[in-house]
């Protein structure tokens, strides 16, 4: 049941087996003779550094898939020196992850509420525990149909687990307080924008006229993702749409997830106008089989294939890549 939550998508997973299965479509085009004995890595991302341009997606409940659950997420996340974007479902709470890990990198993922309060106040223990960016995903105006999970009659937490951040005054925590909620519209991220000073990153955008409407709206950064294929199934593959969301952002940074699992996927992101990309599922999977040991693995050996796949390309710094690094081989 658990396995199914963590690895299914919507519907027919079509989406789902897209975003690896384009990115496998690319082709990487070297260059040769540019001398270069070291490599750069590291981004900067709305004011916050990171040591290379892979950052760690929002994923809910990791304390099901390891005892410490997002406290060893976040152990992991800042030995490797990257970002850590916090669920608002985390089933450890941002105050404690924060805590767990001092000088951790974090932002902050949002679904926001009807009830304006309530998203306020949680936005407030958000920057109280000292995240940096708001990000707020905006691909979920109802839930995926997740057929596995459905199933599986998977709805709720196992006992002892609750939904930290949502207890608020005598709210319980319980998973089926987040309202997925079709009313949420521009309004809302003006709203946003006058409660809080954190720069607003929107997840979830694909179509290219929502990123110029983006750019007008004031927002500071824009995340190509479908969810990893797990809301609505048989949008398009987060790569196949990168290029045109970056012609429209109007120079607004724009980060990417969905289907990255090797460095050559980071490389092809990045030549196709990425400024950094994030990572879901391989993050819980690092989780689930070694806690701490595991997330870190996973980091470190996405570190080495970037850096080993720069060299191969001839690029001393990930800013040296572009699109004509990349074609399409059918
Ligand atoms: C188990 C799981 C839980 C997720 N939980 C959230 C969440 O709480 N908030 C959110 O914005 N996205 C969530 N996502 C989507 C991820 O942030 C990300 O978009 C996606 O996983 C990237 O694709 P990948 O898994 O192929 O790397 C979740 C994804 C998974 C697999
Ligand atoms: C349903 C949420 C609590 C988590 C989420 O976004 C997801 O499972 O994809």
């Amino acid at each position: 049941m658990y396995y199914d939550y963590f690895a299914g998508g919507a519907g027919d997973e079509v989406t789902l087996r897209a975003n690896e299965a384009s990115l496998a479509r690319l082709a990487l085009v070297p260059r040769i003779l540019r001398g270069s004995a070291r490599r750069e890595l590291g981004v900067t991302l709305l004011g916050t550094r990171a040591s290379m341009p892979v950052l760690v997606a929002p994923t809910a409940f990791h304390r099901i898939a390891a005892p410490d659950g997002e406290r060893a997420t976040v152990r992991a996340v800042a030995a490797a020196d990257t970002i850590m974007i916090v669920s608002m479902a985390s089933t450890v709470a941002v105050e404690d992850i924060a805590a767990e890990a001092p000088g951790a990198k974090l932002w902050f993922q949002l679904y926001i509420q009807p009830d304006r309060g309530f998203t306020e106040a949680i936005i407030r223990r958000a920057e109280a525990a000292g995240c940096t960016a708001l990000v707020i995903t905006v691909d979920s105006p109802a839930l995926g149909r997740r057929e596995r999970d459905d199933r599986n009659d998977f709805h709720e937490l196992p006992d002892g687990m609750r939904c930290e951040n949502l207890r608020i005054g005598d709210a319980p925590g319980d998973v089926r307080q987040i309202t997925m909620s079709p009313e949420i519209s521009w309004d809302h991220i003006a709203w946003l924008r006058e409660i809080t000073d954190l720069p607003i990153v929107l997840k979830g955008v694909l179509h290219r006229e929502d990123a110029r409407l983006a750019a007008e709206a004031g927002v500071a950064g824009l995340l190509v993702s479908n969810h990893g294929g797990r809301q609505l199934d048989t949008v398009p593959a987060t790569i196949d749409v990168l290029p045109e969301i970056v012609d429209a952002a109007g120079g607004l940074p724009v980060l990417m997830d969905g289907g990255i699992r090797r460095g050559t996927d980071v490389l092809k992101a990045l030549a196709l106008g990425a400024s950094a990309v994030a990572l879901g599922r391989p993050v819980v999977w690092g989780l689930a089989a070694e806690g701490e040991q595991g997330v870190k693995g996973v980091l470190e050996r996405i570190r080495d294939e970037v850096d080993h796949a720069l060299v191969q390309c001839g690029c001393a710094s990930v800013r040296d890549l572009d699109r004509s690094f990349v074609r399409c081989h059918p």
